[in-house]
């Protein structure tokens, strides 16, 4: 293999794209990771770190620019760490993401299946129902905004392209509001100060907002400002206060206290309406949610008996999705305040052939499987680092008809359905469904069949 050093300069052709989004330029077999260039980009490139196996560059000209290059829409887009792809158009955006998701399908599992054209947003921006924003303290001013990347350290932000337009309005409103309170802020190095993260939840339609003040201590020092936020948004119907005093990334503590109005807002999704606390996991793009879940229900295919497991079930919303149609839900769930969630949504449904459970996938499946619970359809929509083993053991052990794989993440997706395909399983042609616009972010839904 041909030696490449830092600071080298070569002249090439952009061939793929790597899942984090970045493109890949081939000096002999040695591959150099560049950002923002597209494939069938000629560039020029300069070395500025070369490992053993790859290396990484930055593009010093284009030579010929793909005609699905755009400028960045956004003016932070080159200092935050939030959006990786806005260089590509939103064509070129599917693209990558079908792509990614063949490479690990086909690639890395060797699965050989189809995969269908991403389903893409009509209006791809905007989007995010759920802004989790850092707050530091910076040269005498609070600065709210997103990370840079791989960093902690804060691009002061005044609006967002992929959040809604509430959320910015809300995010400068209580940043102007925080300054003038002199409010203390969380100094992560010291593990000093008071406020951590400002959370925002909207639904759909925007007619109930939740702001959520993460703090490192149980000190109430926000009277003022929810007077003025209430004064100012009355969408926002529930102001809560969570503690987080662990020094930890996660951002939620296991405590909250509500300051004004409700601990939750409600959302409709399908038809169907959910309550969702902060804590608890919901959806961030509710436009790509419906036609994810659409395309769920669609594989699923229900006759209207059937007994169904919605595992990682989050507020229930999937199998409460398919209630209409099945005989019984079996919902499971690790977050307390998710299963309240999902228990008080089933209520609001009217949906009394719905039951759930709070414990780890892995642990309930094995316990229901043993009790004799034997489930025709299971519907599994895993965090990113995909299914437990022995979640996966249980499944395969009480062999459903049919499996539904919402998957946020197409490495681990690939792992699982390799596995799930050994045990017997035939795999559906996957479809991606880009609930993350402008990120590398990719989404996918898969049927898994007994053959
Ligand atoms: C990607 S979310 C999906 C939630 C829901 N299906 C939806 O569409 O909104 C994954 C969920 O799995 C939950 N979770 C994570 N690890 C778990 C485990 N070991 N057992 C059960 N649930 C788990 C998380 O709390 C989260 O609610």
């Amino acid at each position: 293999m041909t030696a490449v050093t830092k600071n080298e300069y070569y002249t090439k052709t952009v061939t793929d794209y790597t899942h984090e989004g970045m493109g890949v330029v081939k000096v002999d077999h040695y591959p150099i990771f560049v950002p923002d260039v597209l494939v069938g980009e000629e560039i020029e490139v300069k070395v500025i770190k070369a490992n053993r196996k790859f290396g990484f560059g930055r593009v010093k000209r284009f030579i010929k620019p793909s005609a699905n290059r755009i400028d960045p829409p956004c003016p932070y887009y080159y200092q935050c760490g939030g959006c990786q792809i806005q260089t590509l158009n939103y064509a070129e955006q599917l693209a990558f993401k079908k792509g990614t998701m063949d490479k690990s399908i086909n690639r890395m599992a060797g699965l050989g299946k189809d995969i269908n054209p991403a389903v893409g947003m009509d209006e791809p921006m905007y989007y995010r129902n759920k802004s989790q924003i850092p707050v530091k303290f910076n040269n005498g001013s609070v600065e709210m905004g997103f990370y840079k990347p791989r960093s902690h350290d804060i691009v002061d932000i005044e609006h967002c392209l992929i959040q809604k337009e509430i959320h910015n309005d809300l995010m400068v409103f209580i940043k102007e509001l925080l300054n003038k309170e002199k409010v203390s802020v969380y100094d992560e190095a010291m593990h000093q100060g008071l406020l951590r993260h400002v959370i925002i939840r909207s639904n759909n339609d925007d007619s109930e907002v939740q702001v959520a003040f993460v703090t490192n201590g149980r000190k109430n020092v926000f009277t003022d400002i929810n007077k003025a936020i209430i004064g100012t948004f009355p969408m926002v119907t529930s102001i809560v206060q969570n503690i987080n005093p662990e020094k930890t990334n996660v951002i939620f503590g296991d405590r909250t206290d509500v300051l004004y109005g409700e601990d939750y807002i409600t959302d409709t999704l399908l038809g169907k309406k959910f309550r969702i606390r902060a804590r608890s996991f919901y959806q961030v793009n509710h436009e790509q949610t419906e036609k994810l879940y659409r395309k769920a229900l669609e594989a699923a295919d229900l006759k209207g008996d059937e007994i169904i497991i919605d595992t990682y079930c989050g507020i229930g919303t999937i199998g409460l999705s398919a209630t209409d149609h099945a005989g019984k839900i079996i919902g499971i769930e690790v977050v307390d305040s998710a299963v309240e969630d999902a228990r008080e949504n089933a209520r609001l449904n009217g949906a009394e052939n719905a039951e759930f459970h709070l414990g780890k996938s892995e642990e309930v499946m094995k316990k229901l499987v043993k009790e004799g619970v034997k489930p025709d359809v299971v519907f599994v929509d895993p965090p990113r680092k995909g299914c437990h083993p022995e979640f996966l053991e249980a499944l395969a052990e009480v062999r459903p008809e049919k499996i539904i794989y919402v998957s946020c993440n197409p490495s681990t997706l690939q792992r699982d359905l390799k596995y799930m395909n050994e045990q017997g399983y035939d795999i559906s042609p996957v479809t991606p469904v880009d609930m993350f616009p402008q990120t590398n972010h990719v989404e996918g839904v898969v049927a898994l069949e007994l053959k």
